[in-house]
């Protein structure tokens, strides 16, 4: 049996036949620059533990059971991938130097290059790669409270603090209520067919759950923790360092 939903330009189809079990693929944007983070070197490659960020991120989702590949998005002139050893990741890693200027053009770039591998109706993953303290909870939530989703949905966190708005000169314009605001993290989950086409259409977004909204759908939102922080600011790197080091202790 087939399902059609309306994403983008029209409706796709998906699969929904009892024996057919759609793959997860993971898809990382590693393309970025860092500029936040103010070092020469992207932020994806800074030592963390004594491994590049980057091999953090890449470990949690090459080791989860459920995951078939890990297909990680380059900039295409990368010179610091080839000088690192990442065969311990195993055969799921899969590199491909085609990012692009910004993050939803890497990972459309990306969804383009694996289109012979993928199926219409497989999940990808989308799962920066300046979220290294993934953990494999984080990952297993996701795909089981997923798993009946005809759209997919993303890992987010209920908004804990009390929200203002700044006028230009960063006085108090207004609060505003927090009631049902999550903040987006990711991995965030989609069907092939149905991300790709909706990033076809709206490529100024910071997020893949943006481009499906676009496309007038509505991502299911998994609620996560803080702990898959994103590494954006000098301070996140000793975060995530703390975060790594006292996993096995303090969570699960
Ligand atoms: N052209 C781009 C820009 C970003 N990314 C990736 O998207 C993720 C989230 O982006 P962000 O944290 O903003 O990374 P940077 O763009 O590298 O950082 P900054 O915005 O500070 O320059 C990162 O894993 C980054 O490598 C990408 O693949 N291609
Ligand atoms: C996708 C994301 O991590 C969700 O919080 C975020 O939107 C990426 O934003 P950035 O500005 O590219 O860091």
């Amino acid at each position: 049996m087939e399902k059609e939903i309306a994403a983008g330009k029209g409706a796709v189809r998906i699969r929904a036949m009892q024996n057919f079990h759609p793959r997860h693929f993971a898809l990382v944007p590693a393309a970025g620059s860092g500029s936040r983070m103010g070092s020469a070197l992207p932020k994806q490659y800074l030592p963390l533990l004594g491994r590049p960020l980057l091999f953090h991120t890449l470990s949690v989702l090459c080791q989860a059971p459920d995951i078939d590949k890990v297909f990680v998005v380059l900039s295409v002139g990368d010179a610091e991938w080839a000088r690192h050893d990442w065969s311990e990741l195993g055969p799921k890693l899969v590199p491909m130097f085609c990012g692009g200027p910004s993050r939803a053009d890497s990972v459309l770039a990306g969804l383009r290059a694996i289109a012979n591998e993928a199926e219409q109706s497989d999940w990808v993953l989308v799962h920066d790669a300046a979220r290294p303290c993934l953990a494999p909870w984080h990952i297993d939530k996701l795909i089981r409270e997923l798993a009946g989703e005809e759209v997919g949905g993303l890992l987010a966190v209920p908004v804990a603090d009390t929200l203002k708005r700044a006028d230009s000169q960063r006085h108090v314009a207004a609060t505003v209520p927090r009631d049902s605001l999550w903040q987006a993290q990711t991995p965030q989950m989609f069907r092939y067919v149905m991300l790709r086409r909706a990033l076809e259409s709206a490529r100024e977004v910071t997020d893949e759950a943006s481009a499906l909204e676009a496309a007038g759908l509505h991502p299911r939102l998994v609620e996560s923790d803080a702990t898959n922080l994103k590494v954006t600011w000098p301070l996140d790197l000793h975060l995530a360092e703390w975060i790594l080091q006292n996993r096995e202790e303090n969570m699960e």
